[in-house]
């Protein structure tokens, strides 16, 4: 559903992802982890069209969506207004099964969606991107300056929609336990270059990534 091949990004000069392979299946939920500045939201932004790659390719089957890094919403409108936007490439203007899945939307849908906490305002960036029905979502860090139990309600969410609508999932995270906790199988990403790939329980046990990702070995 998602393909990435031998993709090389640049910003003029300067290279931020080279020679990245990576797929995820139909129906699967991978992770993809890396520091600050390892070239994650460039691959996510690369995905969602925003960027051109300089040589390799980037498929997305079906339709797909992104919820990008800080949300990016249009803080002077409305939280329905918000959702509306996310349904104009679906033709979709009713946002109740939105609202079915995160009730806490249906009551702040008149409130603008610049003074919603942060939790809120990701709920929101979350419900514009199911408003497109996609097929493929690509999450650049769900739980960003989120508190444990919003971040934790919303990869509840994800799970629950790849378990009874099979929704793929390229799931973009610093936050490894919870990568790992939600997917099978994650890529890890350093300096613009995927460094390891694997299931997740087999990461979870690499020393490196444990240390770099977990503050030391896990039990
Ligand atoms: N618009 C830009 N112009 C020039 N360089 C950029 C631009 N955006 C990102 N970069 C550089 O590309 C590299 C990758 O940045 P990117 O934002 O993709 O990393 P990231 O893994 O998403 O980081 P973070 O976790 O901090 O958001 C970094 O070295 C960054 O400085």
């Amino acid at each position: 559903m998602i393909d990435v091949q031998d993709l090389v990004v640049s910003y003029g000069t300067a290279t931020a992802l080279e020679h990245i392979t990576l797929a995820v299946a139909e129906g699967e939920m991978v992770a993809l982890l890396g520091p600050n500045g390892a070239g994650k939201s460039t691959l996510a932004n690369t995905l969602a069209g925003l960027l051109k790659p300089a040589s390799g390719t980037v498929r997305i089957g079906g339709r797909p969506a992104l919820i990008p890094e800080g949300r990016q919403l249009f803080p002077d409108l409305s939280v329905a207004d918000n959702l509306a936007l996310g349904g104009w490439r679906s033709g979709r203007r009713d946002p109740s099964t939105v609202y079915d899945l995160l009730p806490r939307l249906a009551e702040l849908a008149g409130r603008k969606a610049g003074v919603l906490s942060g939790g809120e305002q990701q709920m929101v960036a979350f419900g514009r991107a199911m408003m497109s029905e996609p097929d493929a979502l690509v999450v650049d860090e769900l739980s960003l300056g989120l508190a444990p139990t919003v971040t934790a309600d919303l990869a509840a969410h994800l799970a629950g929609l790849n378990r009874s609508r099979g929704l793929t999932v390229l799931l973009i995270e610093q936050n490894a336990r919870l990568a790992f906790d939600l997917c099978d199988r994650a890529y890890v990403l350093e300096s613009g270059r995927l460094v390891t790939e694997g299931p997740c329980s087999e990461l979870a046990g690499d020393p490196r990534v444990a240390s770099a990702y977990l503050g030391g070995a896990i039990s």
